[in-house]
């Protein structure tokens, strides 16, 4: 007989992936990265960016678990944060709870619904906490492995970038370009993100200025691509506007992404929020 995993799709600001609900459906434990390469394709599979799982925790409400296209486990994701608040809020896992804590492999984070449609969660406000800046957080072979790399320049096929690298939990090197349009995602991009200097890989973002509160993105994500958002990245971009001197501390910035907005602040305190939507795009049983 044929095995069947009831999946939710959802998407945040495009960036799509599939979900598990390991909390409240009973499901088999399979090896999660060969399911998220299966789910993931668009041919054979559901199509996706990967694959999210929600699970019970010890440590928090709950807990996320997210698996690139590759196979691949991150430690973070922005959008996936934002989707399993929602899953987690709609589905009355948190018994109307407008807050809780969400367990991830780079430590808890608290979501905050801030509005609803129909009684479902619609805007989710993520305290993704204190971004890391030491080369060695990133990590990024240097050999000062305590410092922060602001501009930092990254010679490749006779050219040269200047990235910020960031952690949000996982890698970002962030590169500000004057046109949008014309960053080259697809090429320094994916290079860049397999580049030997970063020994865990690295999610590449292109940000265009447009004022010190607004920005344009991009991105290549390690082990999916292209992606229409990231969320962690938008992060790492509003990290990287501050430290270069574009945008002020605890101000909002608003940062365009090919899928939609994202309201990113690097606040007094050190900690960084982001602020946008999640929905659900259907809800199946995968044959397997
Ligand atoms: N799309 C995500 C990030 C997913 C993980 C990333 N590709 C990695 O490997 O670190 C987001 O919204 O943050």
């Amino acid at each position: 007989m044929k095995r069947t995993l009831p999946f939710v799709k959802m998407e945040a600001l495009g960036n799509n992936y599939i979900y598990l609900d390991c909390i409240g459906e009973d499901l088999p434990t399979l090896v999660w990265e060969d399911v998220a390469v299966d789910v993931s394709d668009r041919n054979t599979g559901i199509g996706s960016d990967g694959l999210i799982l929600m699970m019970p925790s010890t440590k928090a409400d709950l807990r996320m678990r997210v698996f690139n296209m590759d196979g691949s486990e991150a430690k973070n994701c922005g959008n996936g944060l934002r989707c399993v608040a929602k899953l987690f809020f709609d589905r009355g896992y948190s018994n109307g709870k407008k807050q809780f804590t969400i367990e991830t492999l780079s430590g808890v984070v608290i979501a905050t619904v801030i509005s609803t449609a129909r009684n479902e969660a619609k805007t989710i406000e993520i305290n993704m906490g204190y971004p890391q800046l030491e080369a060695e957080q990133i990590p990024f072979l240097h050999e000062q492995k305590n410092e922060p790399l602001i501009s930092y320049p990254l010679h490749m096929d006779n050219n040269t970038w200047h990235a910020t690298m960031v952690s949000m939990g996982n890698p970002h090197a962030v590169i500000f370009v004057d046109s949008i349009a014309k960053a080259p995602v697809e090429t320094v991009g994916k290079k860049l993100a397999t580049d030997v200097r970063f020994p865990e890989g690295v999610n590449v973002e292109f940000v265009q200025k447009v004022s010190e509160s607004e920005y344009h993105f991009a991105v290549w994500e390690r082990g999916s691509g292209r992606t229409r958002a990231c969320g962690t990245g938008a992060c790492a971009a509003g990290v990287a506007a501050v430290l270069l001197g574009h945008a002020n501390r605890d101000e909002d910035l608003l940062i365009h992404l090919e899928g939609g907005e994202l309201q990113i602040r690097w606040n007094a305190e050190g900690e960084v929020i982001m602020t946008g939507d999640a929905r659900i795009i259907c809800a199946g049983d995968y044959y397997m």
